[in-house]
């Protein structure tokens, strides 16, 4: 039977949820295909907030990494809006000029963040708190200037105003109720909330109708009603969303609020669908993860066709502010009216507080303030529509940790954003011989969204495993195994095994095939273990690896060739040239890493222009040696102590094509000014008056770190030695995807110095395994012209989204 052509807008976090559900259900049966506006794979848009509290990164909080989509086959086209949808023809048009039919069609469009219209709006240093773009102009800000005014107590504007206080600014929080958080609090935890937040340094202003955003060209302060007003270099507006309907109105889909969808998340209109904030549902529109999880598998049912009789009924909300050292959580109904009653506890003592509503007997809602275990409890009796009665007799626990999850009936919800109850994780553990937090993830989805959950998810680890979850603190590969890297390296050796799925087979994963963090890192582990006989498997590879090319945004590709310490000649230069205007090379730039990169190449020219520029991969997509970055040293500067130019095209020839757990960049500079920024780089050489430093472990990136001094040596030689040496052992003992800088603060610097610079003899061994690994290195842009199998199946197939001309 042929496949239905599935299409999702909105590649957020509803949306993805709801093509898992599918997958789940009926992984053959759809052609997917998804539209997103944003430039990212599916991020975790509630770990943003962390973010900017400098809890995480952006880095980290990506959901479904690009190969996700790849491995289930999905058509993304990242950085796309769906502009019109033929409702009759069953098409939908994007901006790019791509049009696409479906046989089923899910809206996932989400929210826009509420902008006040309020004079002044468009100044610079005005913006809002929804998407990656809008926190790093945030974090940017913050290194420049000093005075944020956040507009909105809710829960973005605290969640926002904590992260710019953590970002070393003074912060205003302007709020039109006269406490805080009065959607999701009552007065007395919203005051309690105030005095905590105020203690943390935020400055309050109550009450408070903005009038004017002043400032020329970049904002300078705000004015209110009342003739106060206040300075601020950034605005940020948290005053609400408004469900993004636009596509959906203009098409002739029923809108009210929000798209009007029924039980089975269907519009009006045959064969689409809507889920996620953009979504309405019994004149409810949601803005929090958790009711949209529950639509997303109401839908998910739908479309496949299975056990599909009851539909979405609802959902009781909750909420918690992620803000650190403030408790706060509220569900379901906060104000009591004239048809309910209020049980409340203050200790004022302890600073907690306690408001539990009861309707006709039966637990409505709840709000707490300073202690916030109870609150997943409260919910379950809220869901399940339990008398107050029943709540009260099972008594609350003054316990935590262990013995407080030990208590817990096996229905009671640990994670509220995905529903995950305790029974679920109890039983995911025994069956699937869970022993972290992160495969409890994987395997049920439990605290894989805001994360408040994770401490109760590991207590229940300890509490089903006992002293084996303590003595098994070392996370696995991924979650098709229970083995840790080390383990799985040991295993390798010990029963010589040869191919990843032999590893898979006889080490029991629990997946057939892996999945996309263990199959490239056992690839990379099996080639680093036997480097002569193992063949590499492409089909392992990140995408970029396999293609040795970057992908763009667009799904075009970028060629970046070798220069050999950043030097290049004319003969080169003409040659890349001519291939610029042969193939009409999208934009010609000069990288960081002193390279020329040509970008906007289709996929189908990659090996004709490596052919035409006959020069080696400057591999600037590999897990490997990217470039060795040199300054121009003592033969052209006065300074210069040392041939920089010359030490560093060595290295670079020397170490060119070796894989690594994750990508390696170099740099050489003559003298301690540092030209080439060593500091920064995971080898940095500076040449001193007849003497080498050799410095390690730096980072430029998002993990900012400076570089450690290794050692100091005499020769080229020697410093080849320890080079040589330091990376090896790097090869040997880093986790796959950790970066020099990761590898050196887990294992000390100390013990590096000891391994490669103290111990002759094992510096020797490293070497000597080093010399074998390059002796099996191969040209990768020479290697697959030549390959006609490999030609016809990566570049002649078109297999990912390429960019409509
Ligand atoms: C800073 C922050 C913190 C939060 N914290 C929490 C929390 O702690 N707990 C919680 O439960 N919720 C939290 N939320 C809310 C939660 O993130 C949202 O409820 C959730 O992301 C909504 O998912 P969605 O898929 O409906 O919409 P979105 O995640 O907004 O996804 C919609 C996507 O569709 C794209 N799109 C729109 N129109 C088109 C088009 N025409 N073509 C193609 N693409 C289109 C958009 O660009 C967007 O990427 C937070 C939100 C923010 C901003
Ligand atoms: N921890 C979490 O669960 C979390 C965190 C961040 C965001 N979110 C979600 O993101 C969405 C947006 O959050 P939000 O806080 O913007 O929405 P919200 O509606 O919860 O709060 C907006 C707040 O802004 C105030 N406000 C409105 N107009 C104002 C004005 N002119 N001046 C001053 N104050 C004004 C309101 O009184 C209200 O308290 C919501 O759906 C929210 O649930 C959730
Ligand atoms: S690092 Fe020193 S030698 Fe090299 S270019 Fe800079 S100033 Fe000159
Ligand atoms: S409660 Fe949010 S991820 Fe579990």
């Amino acid at each position: 039977m042929p496949k239905q052509k599935l299409i999702l807008i909105g590649n957020g976090m509803a949306g993805i949820r709801a093509i898992e559900e599918i997958l789940k259900l009926k992984p053959n049966d759809f052609d997917i295909t998804v539209f997103g506006s944003e430039p990212y794979p599916n991020y975790n848009r509630i770990q943003l907030s962390k973010v900017l509290q400098g809890d995480t990164d952006v880095s980290d909080i990506t959901l479904n990494e690009w190969q996700w989509y790849e491995d289930n086959n999905i058509r993304l086209y990242p950085g796309e809006t769906v502009m019109k949808i033929d409702k009759q023809k069953q098409i939908v048009y994007t901006d790019k000029d791509r049009e696409e039919a479906y046989d089923q069609l899910i809206i996932a469009t989400g929210s826009n963040p509420f902008m006040l219209p309020l004079p002044g709006a468009d100044k610079e240093g005005v913006t809002a708190f929804r998407d990656i773009k809008d926190c790093e102009k945030m974090i940017d800000y913050s290194k420049k200037h000093k005075r944020a005014a956040v507009i909105g107590g809710g829960l973005l504007g605290l969640e926002a105003a904590r992260g710019l206080l953590n970002l070393g600014m003074d912060v205003d929080v302007i709020h039109l109720s006269d406490f805080l958080m009065e959607r999701q609090l009552d007065r007395a935890a919203g005051e309690l909330l105030q005095k905590e937040l105020e203690a943390q340094g935020m400055n309050f202003l109550l009450e408070k109708q903005t009038a004017e955003i002043t400032g020329k060209k970049h904002v300078t302060g705000l004015k209110f009603n009342d003739g106060g007003k206040i300075a601020a270099d950034l605005v940020v507006m948290a005053v609400g969303i408004k469900p993004n309907i636009a596509l959906a109105k203009e098409n002739g889909i029923e809108v009210n609020r929000g798209i009007v969808v029924n039980d089975f998340m269907e519009t009006d209109v045959p064969n689409i669908y809507a889920v996620g904030e953009c979504a309405e549902h019994r004149q409810m529109v949601y803005g929090l993860v958790a009711p949209l999880y529950e639509q997303g598998q109401a839908l998910a049912k739908r479309i496949c066709g299975v056990d599909a009789e009851q539909g979405y009924q609802g959902s009781v909300l909750s909420t918690q502010l992620k803000v650190s050292g403030v408790d706060v959580f509220s569900t379901g109904k906060i104000n009591e009216d004239k048809s309910s009653k209020a049980i409340k506890v203050f200790d004022e003592w302890r600073g907690t507080y306690k408001k539990l509503i009861v309707d006709e007997g039966k637990l409505a809602g709840a709000v707490l303030f300073g202690d916030t275990k109870d609150g997943n409890r409260l919910l379950s009796f809220i869901k399940k529509g339990a008398n107050v009665e029943e709540y009260l007799d099972a008594g609350q626990s003054e316990e935590s940790g262990v013995d407080l999850v030990a208590g817990m009936p096996d229905d009671e919800i640990i994670c509220g954003c995905n529903g995950v109850s305790k029974g679920t994780i109890v039983d995911a553990i025994k069956n699937d011989s869970l022993t972290t937090v992160e495969q409890v993830k994987g395997c049920t989805n439990a605290s894989r969204s805001c994360g408040t959950c994770k401490s109760l998810v590991s207590d229940l680890l300890e509490y089903t495993l006992g002293d084996d979850y303590a003595d098994n603190q070392e996370e696995s590969i991924c979650g098709c195994t229970t083995l840790t890297k080390d383990e799985v390296i040991a295993e390798i050796k010990d029963k010589g095994l040869t191919h990843t799925r032999e590893v898979m087979n006889v080490l029991g994963w629990k997946t057939e095939e892996g999945c996309s963090k263990c199959k490239p890192a056992l690839n990379y582990y099996m080639g680093m273990l036997n480097p002569i006989e193992y063949e590499d498997e492409k089909e392992s590879r990140f995408v970029n690896e396999r293609m040795h090319a970057n992908i763009q945004k667009d799904g075009t590709y970028s060629v970046v060739p070798r220069m050999y310490g950043g030097v290049t000649n004319s003969k080169d230069l003409r040659k890349i040239a001519d291939v610029a205007d042969k193939y009409e090379v999208g934009m010609i730039k000069l990288t960081g890493g002193q390279r020329i990169d040509l970008l906007g190449i289709q996929k189908q020219d990659l090996p004709s222009i490596w052919a035409d520029l006959d020069m080696p991969s400057g591999s600037a997509y590999a897990k490997g040696l990217r470039t060795v970055k040199t300054c121009v040293g003592a033969n052209f500067c006065r300074f210069g102590t040392q041939d920089s130019v010359g030490m560093g095209i060595d290295l670079e020839k020397k170490f060119e094509g070796l894989n690594t757990p994750h990508k390696i960049k170099m740099s050489v500079s003559a003298c301690p000014r540092n030209c080439a920024e060593g500091g920064v780089k995971d080898v940095g050489v500076i040449g001193l008056d007849g003497v080498w430093e050799i410095h390690v472990a730096g980072n430029g990136g998002t993990h900012l770190r400076k570089a450690d001094l290794l050692c100091k040596v005499k020769t080229s030689e020697e410093l080849m030695e320890i080079v040589g040496a330091y990376l090896q052992y790097y090869r040997e003992t880093a986790n796959y995807l950790e970066r020099t800088s990761a590898w050196v603060e887990r294992v000390g610097i100390d013990h590096v110095k000891e391994v490669v610079v103290d111990d002759k003899k094992k510096r020797d061994e490293l070497n000597e395994r080093m010399d074998l690994a390059l002796s099996a290195v191969q040209e990768p842009w020479g290697e697959a012209i030549k390959n006609e199998t490999l030609l016809k199946e990566l570049y002649e197939k078109v297999n990912v989204p390429t960019a409509s001309k």
